[in-house]
């Protein structure tokens, strides 16, 4: 229930202000001085006291009895804003004077306050929504250029006016014979040749197109409440609305080829995004009109509503608007502008992500700098690769750090969370910490505290170089493998799968050492899966391990290995499935990698890939060495059964009383290997004569596969190969190399 607002007669914007500030005054001394001196005030106001001056005092008490009385409308206001409980002997009294109560049951119940005095529009403003309404009822709301002129001033107002957020537009009606007209176009009554002639300056003009784009381009919602004909011009105005409801008796239709005009702009071809171009094409060359059912089955409006609820159900639409994000609604609006304005769409999205960044942290260090005539400091904010890169890791979070520090660095148990990278102690304290989506490795403790996160995204920021082992307090055994096999509760080591990316970002990882011969999944990486790696150079000096032993990772699933190289090492298994690069891969695909490593096990020892179960290997090669004791020994895998192409290997072998063991691949199972080389057994071994193994099972095409002579650096022996990106031709008989090495 509320105390009804009592300004009849007071219609304009101020006025209404000023009164309101006079009944504040008067609550005030309700408030301070008691009932009657509010009385005395009340009976102060301008109305009273003009009559005072010429009336009898005896005239006078009885005309204020009686206005006093009939005002209760005014008093009501006055008493607006006026709190229960402060002074309850006020109360009592209260109950004597009268006022007029309103139930609010509707929506409609609106309380539009009227703007600017227009001639041809009424402009009125309520709780966060505009309300435009043509108002030339006698010919059917057809736009003069002073009515266009008066509309572009109020939605230019409602745009600027950051209490507005949705605007109504719509005509008045009924007409004096009871019909309806939401606008019914240019007024022909003034169209001449060059457009409609302004009634004040006698200019023609053709300004409704700049009502157009302005409606369009606003960015807040325009909702079109049609009752009766829109029609022409008319219908070309709703169509550029946002959206449109009509009352049951709407009609719709365009006249231009019938009384010699036409809309080429947005009448036609946003017409025809709405509806189809066929239905577009037949609304304008056949000039019908279609009623309200028919336009909504052709997508033309949004809603029909009985007539005596289309301002009712426009209020809901915007209010239901105005409960949502205002930057959400307006992005949306140029995005969906965008798509078919070309560079003025284009525009105005781009001013609204130009809204949006000044609105950062980022933006204002430019302008601040420049007044303050110093150097920006952009580097402190964040370099986001891309939009779907801002997960939930970027998110500031308040957490708990209550893990003891890791060689100087410090860690919550909350999601195993890196604090950051500096030496400080945080333990204990509750802080809030900014993940980025990218954790930034800058020594060997940060690249050992990938353990803590195995779903992070990490770049390398240095060359980094392992301690050596026994040095400074470095464990004899050496870098801790990340992601082991073994859960290492201690440190808070998670034992589970890496499944993040690194991206070595052209830097060097140096002098990696592991021992941990009694340990299966050894390598830099123990176990990774959906992992990503890339831009990896690792220097190893050695890694020793049990099974699924690897230079760069023990075993991977369905990863990706793009641009990997490990060089110089020794890799060494007690057992099976060793790798140059991986122990074992099983999906996933492994390109442009490389090793010169020396590779030791009993059996599926590869110089890049012991047991290569990928999707696919291609663009890499080997020129180290590898060592199989038992079976399956191979330059580019020990085992194969995956997809092998453009490679090459140069390995030497050196124990020939194992079983396929050749200087390719040792065993392949159903692999196809194509446009691959291999040097014809460099070390004198003579095995097979394709120097690979070829079980039943093999689909292996021989099409190109050539033998490669040393000395010989033939490029016709390289079909298919990229010699642009991938592959360099080095020349001088020596072997080809990778590009990005
Ligand atoms: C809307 C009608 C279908 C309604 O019909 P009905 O209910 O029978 O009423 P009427 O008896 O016809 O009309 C009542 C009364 O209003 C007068 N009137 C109605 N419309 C107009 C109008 N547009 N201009 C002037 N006067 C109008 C009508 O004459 C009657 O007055 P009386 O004194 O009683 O005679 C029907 O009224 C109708 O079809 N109206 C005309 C619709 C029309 O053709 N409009 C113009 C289309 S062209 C246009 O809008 C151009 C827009 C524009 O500016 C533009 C945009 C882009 C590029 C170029 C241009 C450009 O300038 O050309």
């Amino acid at each position: 229930m509320l105390l009804e607002s009592g300004t009849a007669g007071i219609d304009t914007f101020c006025k209404r202000r000023s009164r309101k500030l006079d009944d504040k005054k008067l609550v005030k001394k309700l408030r301070t001085s008691g009932i009657n001196k509010f009385m005395e005030g009340w009976l102060n106001q301008p109305m009273f006291k003009s009559i005072k001056q010429v009336m009898l005092p005896s005239e006078y008490e009885e005309f204020a009895k009686i206005k006093t009385n009939q005002n209760e409308v005014g008093l009501a206001n006055s008493l607006l804003g006026f709190g229960t409980g402060s002074m309850p002997n006020f109360w009592k009294k209260l109950k004597n004077i009268r006022v007029h109560t309103l139930l609010i049951t509707e929506i409609s119940a609106m309380r539009w306050i009227k703007c600017f005095d227009f001639k041809d529009i009424i402009y009125e403003k309520a709780d966060g929504i505009a309300k435009i309404t043509i108002n030339r009822p006698e010919v059917r709301n057809a736009f003069r250029p002073e009515t266009v002129k008066e509309l572009l001033i109020a939605f230019h107002d409602a745009k600027e006016c950051s209490d507005v957020g949705v605007i109504l537009l719509t005509g008045a009606g009924p007409a004096s014979d009871g019909k309806y007209a939401f606008c019914s176009g240019g007024d022909q009554r003034i169209r001449a040749n060059k457009g409609y002639v302004g009634e004040d300056d006698g200019v023609a003009r053709l300004n409704v197109l700049d009502l157009q784009k302005l409606i369009r381009s606003i960015p807040k919602v325009v909702i079109a409440l049609v009752a009766g004909y829109a029609i022409g011009g008319g219908h070309v105005l709703h169509v550029v609305c946002d959206l449109t409801i009509a009352a049951e008796n709407a009609i719709f239709g365009q006249t231009g080829p019938k009384v010699g005009s036409f809309d080429g702009g947005f009448g036609a071809s946003y017409l025809a995004r709405i509806v189809g171009q066929k239905k577009a094409r037949e609304i304008w060359y056949l000039c019908m009109q279609y009623d309200a059912n028919e336009a909504l089955k052709m997508g033309l409006i949004n809603k029909i509503v009985p007539i005596s609820e289309l301002e009712s159900e426009g209020i809901s639409w915007a209010n239901k608007i105005l409960a949502h994000s205002p930057l959400a609604i307006r992005c949306l609006k140029s995005a969906f502008n965008a798509e078919l304005d070309g560079q003025a769409g284009i525009q105005e999205l781009a001013g609204t992500a130009t809204l949006l960044y000044y609105m950062s942290e980022e933006a204002p260090e430019g302008k601040n700098a420049y007044l303050e005539k110093r150097k920006p400091e952009f580097k402190k904010f964040t370099r986001i690769k891309n939009a779907s890169d801002l997960n939930d890791d970027y998110k500031s979070v308040i957490i708990k750090v209550d893990k003891t520090s890791y060689n100087g660095k410090v860690y919550s148990s909350q999601g195993n969370a890196f604090i950051g990278f500096d030496e400080k102690s945080y333990t204990g304290q509750i802080i809030t910490i900014e993940k980025k989506p990218y954790n930034e490795i800058y020594n060997w403790q940060d690249l050992q505290a990938i353990n803590f996160k195995l779903d992070g995204h990490y770049v390398l920021k240095n060359d980094i170089n392992i301690p050596k082992p026994n040095i400074n307090g470095f464990p004899a055994s050496g870098f801790k493998t990340i992601a082991s096999d073994t859960n290492n509760t201690i440190d808070g080591f998670q034992g589970f799968s890496f499944t993040g990316s690194l991206d070595g970002n052209g830097f060097k990882i140096n002098n990696l050492i592991i021992v941990n011969s009694d340990n299966d999944y050894v390598g830099m990486f123990g176990r990774v899966s959906n992992a990503r790696f890339t831009n990896i150079r690792c220097n190893v000096d050695s890694i020793i391990g049990r099974l699924y032993v690897g230079g760069l990772c023990g075993s991977s699933q369905n990863s990706v290995f793009s641009k990997v190289e490990v060089t110089n090492g020794k890799i060494i298994s007690s057992q099976n499935s060793v790798g140059g690069i991986i122990g074992n891969a099983v999906g996933g695909y492994i390109k442009n990698a490389f090793s010169n490593s020396e590779v030791y096990g009993s059996s599926r020892v590869g110089g890049l890939i012991g047991a290569c179960e990928a999707d696919s290997l291609a663009d890499s090669y080997f020129t180290g060495s590898v060592f199989t004791t038992i079976r399956e020994g191979g330059g580019i895998a020990g085992y194969n059964t995956s997809k092998v192409y453009k490679c090459y290997s140069t390995a030497t072998q050196k124990t020939p009383s194992a079983v396929n063991y050749e200087s390719f691949i040792g065993k392949n199972e159903g692999g196809t290997i194509r446009q691959s080389y291999w040097e014809k057994d460099p070390s004198g071994f003579s095995l097979s004569f394709f120097a690979i193994y070829v079980t039943n099972r093999t689909r292996i095409s021989f099409l190109n596969n050539k033998f490669y002579d040393t000395g010989q650096n033939n490029l016709e022996l390289f079909i298919g190969w990229d010699f642009n990106s991938t592959w360099l031709n080095k020349g001088n008989g020596s072997f080809p190399t990778l590009r990005w090495q």
